[in-house]
């Protein structure tokens, strides 16, 4: 396949601060540097906006898919991955990139809502991205929130996962640090799994309801081991709204009050961070 996407131009060099040895390749055929903490396993990459967040997603992502065309891509919903979603679709449509042979699996659902509210995540990634994409239901696994019984959901959901394994999971991370639904205080080894949602959580997330009493309280969620287990992750971070937990995560240590620290565990996850975000790091 076309690694040079010459009609869409490189990804600009100029907003990845180069510190590290870990070269990646961009489908425009450049090199990038990856920053690399020392002795840590999690590598950040700095850019200087949402744009340019999304933009470079889009190409790690690109690369991955390349490598792997039929591969198992795990998808997050909320408001950061919209951009790099839209770079997905821009390219489809230059490009007509068939993903016709991915599997996709979501991190999570809210309980009680049916796939087609308009809040639930369910429509949210068929209407973000996999009908504009022509992915099929066949290839999309999301835990069904409004299941009969919700914990043969999880054990279902479970099972799917561990014959799938996920080459590359996609995440954000909540304002409390929470990684798919796992809110803090959920311990690393957790499965998929009910929760129940911060208040803080429902707060934030009540911007999609008309009121936050409309905000589910419980959601099914991929548990931090499932998270962990993928290949290779991928986690956005954009605006000052992350920049405290940004901080706890990189200056703190690993611990379960902050569920994204787990990611220290893993041997390939890599932060994308704009300018916003990354204020506090500024000492690092
Ligand atoms: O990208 P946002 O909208 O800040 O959300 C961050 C995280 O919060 C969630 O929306 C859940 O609250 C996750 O799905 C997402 O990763």
């Amino acid at each position: 396949m076309d690694r040079r996407r010459s009609k869409k131009g490189p990804v600009p060099r100029s907003v990845i601060e180069m510190e590290a040895h870990i070269t990646v390749r961009l489908s425009s055929g450049d090199h990038l540097t990856k920053k690399l903490e020392g002795g840590i396993m999690m590598k950040k990459l700095f850019v200087k906006d949402y744009h340019q967040l999304s933009l470079t997603a889009f190409d790690l992502f690109l690369q991955e898919f390349q490598d792997n065309p039929a591969g198992t891509f795990g998808f997050a919903t909320g408001s950061t991955p919209i951009g790099f979603y839209q770079r997905i679709l821009e390219d489809h449509a230059l490009y007509q990139t068939d993903y016709s042979n991915i599997k996709t699996f979501n991190l999570d659902e809210y309980v009680g809502l049916d796939e087609h509210q308009p809040q639930s995540y369910h429509h949210f990634m068929r209407h973000q991205l996999f009908n504009p994409l022509g992915i099929g239901r066949e290839q999309v696994h999301i835990p069904k929130g409004n299941a009969e019984d919700l914990q043969k959901e999880c054990t279902r959901y479970e099972s799917l996962l561990s014959s799938n394994p996920i080459d590359l999971q996609i995440l954000g991370i909540g304002e409390n640090g929470h990684i798919g639904f796992n809110e803090p205080g959920t311990t690393f080894e957790s499965g998929v799994h009910i929760t129940t949602l911060k208040e803080s959580t429902r707060q934030a997330n009540s911007r999609f309801f008309d009121s936050i009493h409309e905000v589910p309280t419980q959601a099914i969620t991929m548990g931090i081991q499932n998270i962990l287990h993928a290949k290779k992750i991928l986690v956005l971070v954009s605006g000052s709204s992350k920049a405290p937990i940004l901080k706890e995560i990189f200056h703190h240590p690993v611990t379960t009050k902050i569920p994204a620290s787990a990611l220290h565990h893993h041997p390939d996850t890599t932060f994308i961070i704009d300018e916003k975000a990354a204020v506090s790091l500024s000492d690092d």
